[in-house]
């Protein structure tokens, strides 16, 4: 059984200006014990593909379910399954951080949680804020609260949305560690996020969205491999010979260029050589995440 299954998931929303298909027929298994990235460009549909897995949107077509558990006919069931880390800082001011705490675990009919909350407190640097008021914590000190309120019910899957975005240093690694400390004992990880590094340095396995469409999906490895590995990076003020230009990604005076191996290298830096272009800061790398998803992306496009 996976730990989470999208079947033919399609979502339209019809508004005043025509509909939008936000969802078109998306469908992949995470297997339990996973750590999966779900990546996309903005308005491909993860924060609805998400909101669907969470119960809060309802789906026009096809099924999710969570550890065999249907997220609209098994709902309780599947949101038992299921810590979700949300994106917004949603709290109630009136609380301390454990009652915060106490009282997700009361949702879930969890009497005597203290020693995980402890657990919870302790790895993500909140031991000492336990009896802090919600409305006295800085921003990252909430959004480490409302991790924990996600893990309060010790659920066999963690959702992680856009976890990181405008976090600080600190509490990424403080959250990494954690997270991966979880995976390694058992628990499936969807995680969505635009900074590729870490989904390249966490997911062992990636969907791609496009359009509300799966574009790609396959180990981060096997992503990593399959395209033309060898970047050429420099930096020139020269305009390009024409067969340069066409395959180059320019990013001001950055240039790089696509290899699939070291002679195809060779050629290129030929080629600049005879066109006279004068290059700086010239480097010789391996393709990121990055490459392979604007590569996808623009394939697509
Ligand atoms: N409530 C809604 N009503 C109408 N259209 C919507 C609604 N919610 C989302 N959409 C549209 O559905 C598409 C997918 O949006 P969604 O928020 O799921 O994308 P996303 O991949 O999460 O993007 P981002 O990275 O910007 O968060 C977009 O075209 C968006 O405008």
């Amino acid at each position: 059984m996976p730990a989470v299954r999208f079947d033919h998931v399609t979502k339209t929303f019809r508004g005043a200006r025509g509909t939008v298909q936000a969802l078109d027929g998306v469908s992949f298994d995470i297997e339990p014990g996973e750590f999966f990235g779900l990546l996309g460009p903005n308005g491909a549909g993860k924060t609805t593909l998400i909101s669907i897995l969470a119960g809060l949107a309802q789906a026009s077509g096809g099924r999710v379910e969570v550890m065999g558990h249907d997220v609209v006919s098994d709902f309780a069931a599947a949101r038992r399954a299921l810590g979700i880390v949300p994106q917004e800082l949603v709290f109630d001011p009136f609380f301390s951080v454990r009652e915060t705490l106490r009282i997700q675990s009361g949702y879930f009919g969890l009497k005597h949680n203290d020693d995980w909350i402890d657990e919870l407190l302790a790895n993500l640097g909140l031991a000492d804020k336990g009896s802090a008021n919600m409305r006295q914590l800085s921003g990252g000190m909430k959004r480490r609260v409302l991790v924990a309120q996600a893990l309060v019910h010790r659920p066999p899957v963690i959702v992680l949305d856009e976890p990181t975005a405008g976090v600080d240093v600190e509490l990424r690694q403080t959250l990494w560690h954690f997270v991966a400390r979880l995976n390694r004992e058992g628990h499936t990880v969807l995680l969505t996020t635009h900074y590729l590094e870490e989904a390249e340095a966490l997911c062992g396995r990636i969907a791609m969205l496009k359009h509300g469409r799966v574009v790609a999906l396959d180990s981060t490895s096997a992503l990593l491999s399959g395209m033309a590995s060898t970047m050429l990076r420099f930096k020139t003020d020269a305009a390009l010979p024409p067969a340069l230009a066409a395959r180059a990604r320019v990013t001001g005076r950055i240039v790089q260029l696509k290899a699939h191996d070291a002679a195809e290298v060779e050629r290129d830096l030929g080629a600049l050589r005879e066109a006279g272009v004068a290059v700086e800061d010239l480097e010789i790398g391996r393709a990121d995440l990055e490459d392979v998803f604007l590569g996808i992306m623009g394939e697509q496009g």
